[in-house]
């Protein structure tokens, strides 16, 4: 089926919320506190930059942070480290619904200031964008809900459904602040398995020319998640010496070659094991005349689709799971051989293949005793499936193509992680993804440098989530709409 109408009319000019100078300044001075996560074991001098920016939200949006409004309410979850995850419910004018949750996190990965043009925290501003760390991830879809809700209340409405929004503290370092939200939907507001009709979270990005070929925006929408597996590779080899009468082997010499065995056989490719025949399949409207016939006809073509991951990074990390080796280590003077080398090897986990399958396939490669193999805390299996016609889904992509010109959204597989993961028990219905458009060049910037917001992306981010907003009941879309 095609999943998109060219039909599907706009929101209207007066619906339209524009982007005033207030709105954009709002997002600037977000902008400017560095709600930074740092990694285990570093210090932390942050807990007070995270106090003073939701002090600062609380005085920007008073008809949801200081609202005498009974149907308004808001939570703090407290932690020892001082840092708060923020809870949001607004009751909804139907109760017999069942609620629908929104997350976005406060907390921003650490930016280092010498790689970036300007000053990473203190935004760069031009007439097109704004510079700074977590102008994406997350402080855009943060701001754009708050800028939604408060102006949904201000006009006087109510969502269809009691809504929650859950602004956790920590999602880049481990997500305790969601999984402790997690306890209180439980305890406190008696939410049980299956309590959220629905569940939104970060995700994939809509990318411009994001694929050869096509130029419009491409939104693969998370229906799933990858699951992740960190692994630590540690060799100690003792027979060491002067480094001038070197031995043939050393710890480092072994460690490459596992490293090397590792890059050179990738995991098994999944295409076909879950929902990226259907991404294949969404795309097919789109698709240059070229390749076209290749994806239509799947049936045929399904081997030689497979092997665009060996050839395509994204590609790649949509058919299976990767091995990225991000952290190695030995050495210490240079003319010692050292005894240790150390490598640590984080995979993303295709929803076709579990965690115990990667680890043997990781021995298998690696064949050698003298390199040892240590899963780390924290692996997770990849996330559960999302119906593919979700009523929620379809009313999604009814939201984006009213508010986002051109928009092509699809289902397909989130390759990162996010907050939803720890409330999967909680709905069926789970999606990631941003409603805020970039050119492909922006897309490093995300954890990297030079992170960029477009305002005209901002804008129509925050009309998606008015719209959605507005039109999250249970009612179906009338017939010739949005169909996954
Ligand atoms: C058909 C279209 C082709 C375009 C494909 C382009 C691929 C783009 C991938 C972009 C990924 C963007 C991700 C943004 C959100 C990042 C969320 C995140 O970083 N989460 C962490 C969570 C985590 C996990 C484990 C420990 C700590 C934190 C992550 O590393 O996944």
């Amino acid at each position: 089926k095609n999943h998109v109408c060219d039909h599907e009319a706009p929101i209207s000019d007066e619906e339209r919320v524009k982007l005033s100078p207030d709105i954009r300044d709002r997002m600037v001075k977000a902008l400017e506190f560095k709600t930074i996560s740092v990694e285990d074991g570093m210090e932390d001098i942050y807990s007070n930059e995270f106090v003073k920016f939701w002090h600062y939200i609380y005085e920007q949006y008073p008809r949801i942070f200081s609202s005498e409004d009974p149907d308004v309410q808001v939570d703090r979850i407290e932690f020892e480290n001082g840092k708060e995850t923020i809870v949001v419910i607004i009751e909804g004018t139907d109760r017999t619904l069942k609620p629908g949750l929104f997350i976005s996190h406060a907390d921003v990965v650490p930016a280092i200031r010498k790689e970036w043009t300007h000053d990473p925290f203190k935004p760069f501003v031009t007439e097109d964008f704004v510079q700074a760390r977590g102008a994406y991830d997350c402080k855009s879809i943060l701001m754009a809900q708050l800028e939604a809700l408060h102006a949904l209340l201000l006009n006087g409405e109510k969502p269809p459904r009691k809504t929650y929004f859950l602004f956790p503290h920590d999602e880049e370092v481990g997500g305790f602040g969601a999984q402790e939200a997690a306890k209180i939907f439980r305890e406190r507001y008696n939410i049980q398995s299956d309590g959220f009709a629905f569940i939104i979270d970060e995700g994939m990005p809509p990318i411009r020319n994001g694929l050869p070929g096509v130029t419009k925006p491409l939104l693969t929408i998370g229906y799933t998640a990858k699951g992740y597996l960190t692994v630590e590779l540690t060799v100690n080899y003792a027979k060491v010496g002067h480094a001038s009468i070197p031995e043939k082997e050393s710890s480092i010499t072994i460690l490459s070659d596992a490293l090397s065995r590792i890059n050179a056989n990738p995991q098994p490719n999944q295409f076909g094991k879950s929902i990226e025949v259907e991404m294949m399949e969404g795309l097919v409207p789109y698709l240059p005349w070229t390749i076209k016939p290749v994806i239509a006809n799947l049936w045929l073509f399904r081997p030689l689709v497979a092997l665009a991951a060996n050839f395509d990074k994204q590609m790649n990390a949509f058919f299976r799971t990767t091995s990225a080796i991000t952290i190695f280590n030995a050495g210490y003077k240079s003319n010692v051989i050292p005894i240790q080398a150390r490598a640590v090897v984080n995979h993303r986990i295709h929803p076709g293949q579990t965690i115990s399958q990667v680890l043997e396939h990781l021995e298998r490669v690696i064949d050698d005793d003298r390199v040892l193999i240590t899963q780390e805390e924290g692996a997770l299996e990849a996330d559960k499936v999302t119906p593919r016609d979700s009523l929620y889904g379809r009313k999604i992509v009814h939201s984006l193509n009213r508010t986002i010109k051109d928009i092509i959204a699809i289902p397909g597989i989130f390759l990162a992680a996010c907050d939803a993961r720890w409330l999967q028990d909680f709905s069926d219905h789970i999606f990631r993804f941003y409603p805020f458009v970039m050119e492909k060049e922006d897309l490093p910037g995300i954890h990297g440098r030079e992170e960029k917001l477009r305002w005209q992306s901002y804008e129509d981010g925050i009309n998606f989530y008015l719209d959605f907003f507005r039109h999250m009941d249970e009612n179906d879309l009338p017939p010739g709409h949005t169909e996954l």
